[in-house]
């Protein structure tokens, strides 16, 4: 079971199908575990093909040394018996004496591969540890390469990202590696026991098979029924971390303080956790209680198999050596076979796995794309943007978001979009930026549809600050530059920006200015209020220098003071550019050259703020009911 953690897991949406992946698996996919192995290893070999070689012939030098051991005993032990029959030694044949001499050799042997085998293991373990975080690096970083060629529709799915946390995890899990290197070195390890107990004594081999083939079903049953209870209760799984991270994140204390939530949350997350962990220890008690029966049974055929070795030596067909060589082998094959197939077991049943979600995660492809001959987007633009019978439905949603929607942008046109929560006026943003694109319907950019254009160019020529804009735990300058981050060194134009937002006065408050960390998730960072963040967040959009600027209400915490004088900066400063406004204040809508009023899904009405006014439909109907609440 992979670990319960408190970290930043979004909420799942209902009709999540916990059955995918299914918790029995067929064989067809377990042979795809060979193809993630595979994958994985040459992962390993493209990362640093002189650590990857290093550490597998470190781990077969390993292998070899603790059958090379008990030989070396049972030599030793073969010369002593020699040696008995002859009487006590004295010191000067341990030091000068022929007698003893091939026992010092031993003894001697003995000691450098125990030494040996210290020193390759270190080695090893350091190999392997560079090796590992180098692969978590490098698998982390095409993570993020690949997530940011995903569409957005991916990140808003539960179940993608019940995908993508399991991924993440599987990036910086360092153990994987090692865990795949042991298992190789545990084969060859075992082979080269077996090769020993196949020349001696073959029949002790059928022993190994009573003792280890049981266990192994027990343990691949057992894996396969805690993997299945792991993921069928995924849900429950990432509601119990939610609650975990709700009631301990700098997000929610305020609320969970003032609304006196954290009992609640507890009583919920303890209540999860009971419900979760009482099937586990159920699953644990049957294999607990199954173990035992194997494990005896296991011992049993180790004893009987040793009962035969020393019926053998009585016989007079081995010697002494030959009996603890043969004894002590069986002990370690038996454990060794044990631990490759305890290891099979574990590592279908959730390890490989788990590197599954991470490379399908790599596999996965955009649908949204650049076509194939893509048209260079114009710039600037000549006619501007039209919406032609527009629909679009969120994945998985009946309802349509919008539906008929048409209208124009005119290029150098202020337009300002109004309409009631839900009328779909993001929605009309997102479709503008391509972050989705229409079900029905077309939108066209200088007559041609926006899908026949380059889509990095076209989100190069557009400059979009949403109301959810994010607050990087960066610099004031760099959270201004990332409206154009290959100028992040242009102080000039940020301070520009700056200026242009009203941010600079802000960041002049700040002790160290443009260089300051903002938020407080970091020490030394400084906390801004709603309105001085939106002040900064909307400096990204002067810094883009784009075609069509968008300001999707990131001004809500503003005064209406600010919020007037942003809008009319903005109006200035895009001249000759096509913009648009989303606002719910008419003070600001007003300055806007025409109004476009959005009512479910659709335009309503559109016209200059005089005369949407002079018809006294909706849009005059909420002009009134602010304007009264001024009076
Ligand atoms: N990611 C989403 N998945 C499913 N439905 C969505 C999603 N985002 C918005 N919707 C739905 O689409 C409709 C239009 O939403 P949209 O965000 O465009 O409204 P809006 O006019 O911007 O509202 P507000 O003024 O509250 O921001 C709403 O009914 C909403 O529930």
């Amino acid at each position: 079971m992979k670990s319960q953690n408190c970290g930043n897991p979004q909420p799942t949406a209902p009709g999540h199908d916990p059955s995918s992946p299914p918790g029995v698996r067929s064989t067809e996919r377990r042979l795809g575990t060979f193809r993630v192995i595979a994958l994985y290893v040459a992962m390993a070999w493209r990362t640093s093909r002189y650590l990857t070689l290093s550490s597998l012939l470190l781990r077969l030098a390993d292998s070899l040394v603790p059958v090379s051991i008990l030989y070396v005993g049972k030599l030793i032990i073969d010369d002593v018996s020699h040696q008995i029959p002859y009487g006590a030694p004295v010191l000067s044949d341990v030091l000068y004496g022929e007698r003893l001499h091939p026992l010092a050799l031993l003894i001697a042997a003995g000691f450098g591969l125990a030494v040996i085998t210290d020193v390759l293991s270190r080695v090893r373990s350091l190999v392997e540890g560079t090796l590992g975080e180098r692969i978590s690096v490098a698998l982390t970083a095409l993570l993020m390469e690949r997530a940011a060629t995903l569409d957005l529709k991916d990140f808003e799915d539960a179940e993608f990202q019940a995908h993508l946390e399991a991924a993440r995890e599987q990036t910086t899990d360092t153990m994987t590696l090692s865990g795949l290197f042991s298992q190789a070195a545990s084969i060859v390890k075992v082979m080269a026991f077996a090769a020993a107990l196949l020349i001696i004594a073959p029949w002790v081999m059928v022993l190994l098979l009573i003792a280890v083939v049981p266990a192994f079903v027990g343990e691949f049953y057992f894996n396969e029924r805690r993997y299945s209870l792991d993921w069928s209760r995924i849900q429950e799984r990432r509601e119990h971390d939610y609650l975990c991270f709700t009631a301990t994140s700098v997000e929610a204390a305020k609320e969970v303080k003032i609304f006196g939530l954290s009992r609640f949350l507890i009583s919920r997350y303890v209540a999860l956790a009971r419900q979760f962990y009482t099937a586990m220890r159920k699953l644990e008690v049957r294999n607990e209680i199954w173990s035992g029966v194997f494990t005896t049974l296991a011992t049993m055929a180790y004893y009987g198999a040793y009962a035969y070795i020393v019926w053998r030596t009585l016989q007079g067909d081995f010697t002494v050596g030959d009996l603890t060589f043969l004894a002590g082998s069986f002990l370690q094959l038996s454990k060794e076979v044990e631990t490759v197939l305890f290891r099979f077991a574990g590592i279908f049943a959730s390890e490989v796995e788990y590197l599954n979600y991470l490379f399908s995660f790599f596999q996965r492809e955009p649908e949204i794309l650049t076509p194939e001959n893509p048209l260079p987007v114009p710039s600037p633009v000549r006619e501007g943007f039209v919406f032609e019978d527009v629909g679009f439905r969120y994945p998985g949603s009946e309802r349509w978001a919008v539906r008929g929607l048409n209208f124009e942008l005119l290029a150098g046109e202020v337009v300002a979009v109004v309409g009631e929560s839900g009328a779909g006026k993001t929605t009309l943003v997102k479709l503008l930026t391509r972050l989705y694109d229409p079900d029905e319907g077309r939108i066209l950019l200088d007559g041609k549809d926006l899908r026949e254009y380059d889509l990095d160019e076209l989100r190069n020529s557009i400059g979009v600050i949403f109301q959810d804009f994010v607050r990087y735990a960066m610099t004031a300058n760099d959270n201004i530059a990332v409206g154009r981050i290959t100028a992040r060194k242009d102080g000039d134009r940020i301070e520009r920006a700056a200026e242009c937002s009203q941010a600079s006065k802000v960041i002049g408050r700040l002790p160290e200015g443009y260089d300051q960390m903002l938020g407080n998730g970091f020490k030394g960072g400084v906390e801004l209020s709603g309105g001085e963040w939106q002040k900064i967040a909307i400096a990204r959009a002067y810094m883009r220098n784009a075609e069509l600027l968008i300001l999707d209400e990131p001004t809500a915490a503003l005064d209406a003071r600010s919020e007037y004088e942003v809008f009319r900066r903005f109006k200035e400063r895009s001249k000759g550019k096509t913009s648009v406004l989303i606002s719910h204040r008419f003070s600001s809508v007003r300055m806007a050259d025409r109004v476009l009023v959005l009512a479910d899904g659709k335009v309503e009405a559109q016209g200059t703020h005089e005369e949407l006014l002079a018809q006294s439909g909706r849009y005059a109907e909420l002009f009134e009911l602010q304007a009264a609440g001024f009076r």
